[in-house]
C-alpha cells in the first residue's frame, strides 16, 4: 500500500524556515473523534475568496458527516519552478496568500515551505506535514492526555482532482501515497464533474470524501488575472486587503507570468519566512 513516510533528512528547507503552527490546535476536543489537518496545494497566483470558501466546505462537511475533527487548516503555495502560465514569484503569492488567509481567519495559515525551493510533489508536501506535525510536533493530545496521530489530508477542487486520471501528471505511487495513506476532500469545481473525477480513483473510495458547492461559484485566479488586466474590478471576488496589496504592488497587469520581484520588494524578507529563488524553466507535476 502506502509507501513509507520520509524523515527529516530526506527534506530541503528554505533558509531561515520555520514550521508555522500558531493557530495549531494540538488538543482534540473530542477524544472519540479522529484528528485531521487540511493541506490546499496550488498556485494561489492570486488566493481568491473560493480557495479560503474550500476550507470553510470542508469544515462543515466534516462536523456534519465524519468523525474527524479538524485541528488546522494550511495553504501551501507551489514553487516558482512549477512554471504555470499566470504564476507570480513565490514572494508575492506567499504574501496574499498570508494577507488573505490569516487575516480573514482564525485557524488558517499559510506555509511557505513549498513555494521557496524546486518543485515539490504533493505527495512530498503531504509527508512534510506529516513530519512536523507529528514527528517535530508530537501530535494531538486528548484532554486526558493520550497521544494521538494527526492525519493530514489533502483539500482540493474537482478540477484537480481530475488531473489524476489522466496519464502521466501523477504516479501511482504518489496517488496510492495521497490517497491510500492520506486521503481528500474534493471540493465540486463547475465545469469539472465529481463522478468523472473519481471514477478511476475507486480503489481508494473510502479515502475519498466528496464535497457539493451548495452555491455554484466559479472564480478562478485565472479569470481574477484576466479582469485585472483589462482594467476590470476584482472587489469582493478576493479579499480586500489582497486586493490592496495587487494595486500597491502593480500586479498582473501584464499578460502571462510576471515572475520579478519588484525593486521595492527586493531584500525584503517574506511575510512567513525563507527565501525566494528566481527559478530556470524546468519540467513540472512529475
Ligand atoms: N472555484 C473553485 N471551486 C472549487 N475549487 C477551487 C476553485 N478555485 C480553485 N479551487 C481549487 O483550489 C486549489 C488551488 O487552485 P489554483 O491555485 O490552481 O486556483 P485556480 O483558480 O484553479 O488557478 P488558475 O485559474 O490559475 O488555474 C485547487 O485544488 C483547485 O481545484
Ligand atoms: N504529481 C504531483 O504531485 C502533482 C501533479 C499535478 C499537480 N500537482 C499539484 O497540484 C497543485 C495545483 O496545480 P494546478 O494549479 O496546476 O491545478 C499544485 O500544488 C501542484 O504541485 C501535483
Amino acid at each position: 500500500m502506502a509507501a513509507v513516510t520520509r524523515s527529516a533528512k530526506d527534506f530541503t528547507s528554505p533558509p531561515n524556515y520555520e514550521f508555522p503552527h500558531h493557530r495549531l490546535a494540538l488538543t482534540l476536543r473530542d477524544p472519540e473523534k479522529t484528528p485531521i489537518v487540511l493541506v490546499a496545494c496550488g498556485s494561489f497566483s492570486p488566493v481568491t475568496y473560493l480557495h479560503l470558501r474550500m476550507f470553510e466546505m470542508a469544515k462543515d462537511y466534516v462536523r456534519q458527516n465524519t468523525e474527524f475533527e479538524i485541528l488546522g487548516g494550511y495553504l501551501s503555495p507551489v514553487s516558482d519552478m512549477y512554471k504555470k502560465p499566470g504564476l507570480l514569484s513565490a514572494q508575492h503569492r506567499v504574501n496574499m496568500c498570508t494577507l488573505g488567509a490569516e487575516d480573514t481567519s482564525t485557524w488558517l495559515m499559510v506555509d511557505p515551505w513549498e513555494a521557496f525551493q524546486d518543485y515539490q510533489r504533493t505527495a512530498v508536501v503531504l509527508d512534510h506535514f506529516d513530519y512536523h506535525i507529528n514527528t517535530v510536533l508530537g501530535g494531538a493530545h486528548t484532554a486526558d492526555g493520550e497521544q494521538r496521530n494527526i492525519r493530514i489530508m489533502l483539500l482540493a477542487g474537482s478540477d484537480l482532482i481530475s488531473t489524476m486520471s489522466e496519464p502521466g501528471v501523477w504516479s501511482y505511487s504518489d496517488l496510492d501515497h495521497i490517497l491510500g495513506r492520506y486521503g481528500t476532500f474534493i471540493v465540486e469545481r463547475a465545469g469539472s464533474g465529481m463522478d468523472q473525477a473519481t471514477d478511476s480513483l475507486a480503489r481508494w473510495r473510502n479515502n475519498i470524501h466528496l464535497i457539493s458547492q451548495l452555491i455554484q461559484n466559479d472564480v478562478s485566479s485565472t479569470k481574477v488575472r484576466l479582469f485585472i488586466r483589462r482594467g476590470l474590478s476584482v472587489r469582493y471576488l478576493l479579499p480586500a486587503n489582497v486586493v490592496d496589496y495587487i494595486e500597491q504592488n502593480g500586479l498582473y497587469l501584464e499578460d502571462g507570468a510576471s515572475p520579478n520581484v519588484p525593486e521595492k520588494e527586493k531584500g525584503k524578507e517574506p511575510v512567513a519566512g525563507g527565501s525566494r529563488k528566481d527559478s530556470p524553466a524546468s519540467s513540472l507535476r512529475s
